[in-house]
């Protein structure tokens, strides 16, 4: 079993920026307040398609910022909330937060959904503070800004597709070709990836996981030197393609090797040869390949289907992995868990846990200004109208309530010395 394991960064769409308005109506100069609230920025959700196999679709798309809310309006109009985002997983996804290692969700069954990140809630407008003292605030937020972080996506994989054959037939030179030889492959992190497996993508956005199964002739029946953790992925290998080597180099015989390994694989497990079969006749570049493969298939049973391939030139590949993956469109899934495993892990749902503590960090800059900073302070600042002094005055009552005066009166403020937070500058005056 190998971790297929990428690094991602998403972010919850912001909220809807609330509005400053005032009705305005024929016999109502002096009209009340009338600005709506800004609508819900999107939440980014994952959900499982027992579909997909593996996180390739991740090497190509690795940003996934969902959409903002729309904004309040004039005459007391409320934004629309945004359409949550939903990226589609395997089963089988662990989802950890980046920073911090903690796992968030732990994706093993169809349609199972996990919020990744927040949407921020929307602003709200001016409606929404008016009061009998202060019937007609100019007073409104803006959209709370969408939760982001990095995350990092593990999904333990099973063989889809297993490769056999003689020794030196091109096993490992076919399953290299088709799964390393892609562009950019440098930037996919397989962690505890093994040699002998990789994710193959077939070229027309469908994916599947190969294995090299060496040594199944020598012995491999007899549980000879073969590790617990292949026999479980030979058991689950959907599709066997078994490549024959059609040179005929070294006095081998085509036919014979396909009758020996087939014998090999029923007798290492009956199963094995009720899996859907695709021969592959390798090393056609070779002078006396095209005359031995004609007399291989005059041999075999007339419904095998062999795809003349050479690895080296890559002549045939492409068809070769449409092949298999229609092969495997057809073919039943064997559970990708033991069902005790997936008893387990069912009943682990973690929780995403947006809300971080109140804290803030009071600091100094070389200037001498004092600094505020801390995540609910910070989105805070980014909620609110700098362009209305009564916004302006709102906030400074909320640093009061969060108890920042007093902290920085524990500093040794004094009246007139600069206060930052983030890029806003102003003036303590007590
Ligand atoms: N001419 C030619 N040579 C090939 C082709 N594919 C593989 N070879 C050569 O055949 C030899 C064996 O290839 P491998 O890929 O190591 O074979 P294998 O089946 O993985 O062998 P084991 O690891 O021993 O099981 C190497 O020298 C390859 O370069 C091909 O399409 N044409």
């Amino acid at each position: 079993m190998f971790v297929d394991h990428v690094k991602i960064y998403v972010k919850g769409g912001d909220g809807g920026n609330g509005m400053v308005a005032f009705r305005r109506e024929k016999y109502e100069p002096m009209g009340g307040p009338a600005g709506g609230d800004g609508g819900k920025g999107a939440d980014v959700i994952f959900e499982v398609d027992e579909g997909l196999r593996t996180l390739m679709d991740f090497r190509y798309q690795r940003h996934f910022k969902a959409q903002r809310g729309e904004h309040g309006m004039s005459k007391s109009m409320h934004g629309k909330n945004a359409k949550d985002m939903i990226v589609k997983v395997p089963p089988g996804t662990t989802v950890t937060d980046a920073e911090s290692g903690a796992i968030i969700a732990d994706l093993t069954e169809h349609g199972q959904r996990a919020v990744i990140a927040k949407g921020g809630r929307g602003g709200r407008g001016n409606i929404r503070f008016a009061t009998p003292a202060n019937p007609a605030p100019e007073i409104s937020e803006k959209g709370e800004p969408g939760y982001e972080l990095e995350v990092v996506l593990e999904l333990k994989v099973l063989a889809d597709v297993g490769l056999v054959g003689f020794p030196s037939v091109g096993k490992s030179t076919l399953l290299s070709v088709v799964s390393a030889a892609k562009p950019k492959i440098g930037d996919y992190h397989f962690t505890t990836i093994v040699p002998n497996l990789g994710v193959v993508d077939a070229g027309d956005g469908r994916s599947f996981v190969m294995a090299d199964l060496p040594g199944l002739i020598e012995g491999a029946h007899q549980g000879v030197g073969l590790g617990h953790q292949f026999l479980r992925h030979i058991e689950r290998t959907r599709v066997i393609v078994h490549v024959i080597d059609m040179s005929g180099m070294e006095g081998r015989d085509p036919y014979e090797d396909y009758a020996t390994i087939n014998e090999e694989l029923e007798q290492y497990n009956l199963r094995l040869t009720e899996r859907p079969q695709i021969v592959v006749a390798n090393k056609m570049d070779m002078p006396e390949a095209e005359i031995n493969l004609a007399e291989f298939k005059e041999q075999i049973p007339s419904d095998v289907r062999v795809y003349p391939i050479s690895a080296i030139t890559r002549q045939g590949l492409s068809d070769l992995l449409y092949a298999i993956a229609d092969l495997l469109e057809e073919t039943p899934e064997f559970p990708l868990y033991d069902p005790e495993e997936v008893e387990e892990s069912r009943h682990v749902l973690y929780k995403f846990e947006a809300e971080k503590k109140d804290e803030f960090v009071i600091g100094r800059d070389d200037d001498g200004a004092f600094t505020v900073g801390g995540p609910a302070i910070e989105r805070l600042f980014k909620m609110t109208n700098f362009s209305h002094e009564e916004s302006v005055r709102r906030f400074g009552r909320q640093l009061r309530g969060m108890g920042i005066d007093d902290a920085l009166r524990e500093r040794g403020v004094q009246n007139g010395d600069t206060v930052r937070i983030m890029d806003y500058e102003f003036e303590f005056v007590d």
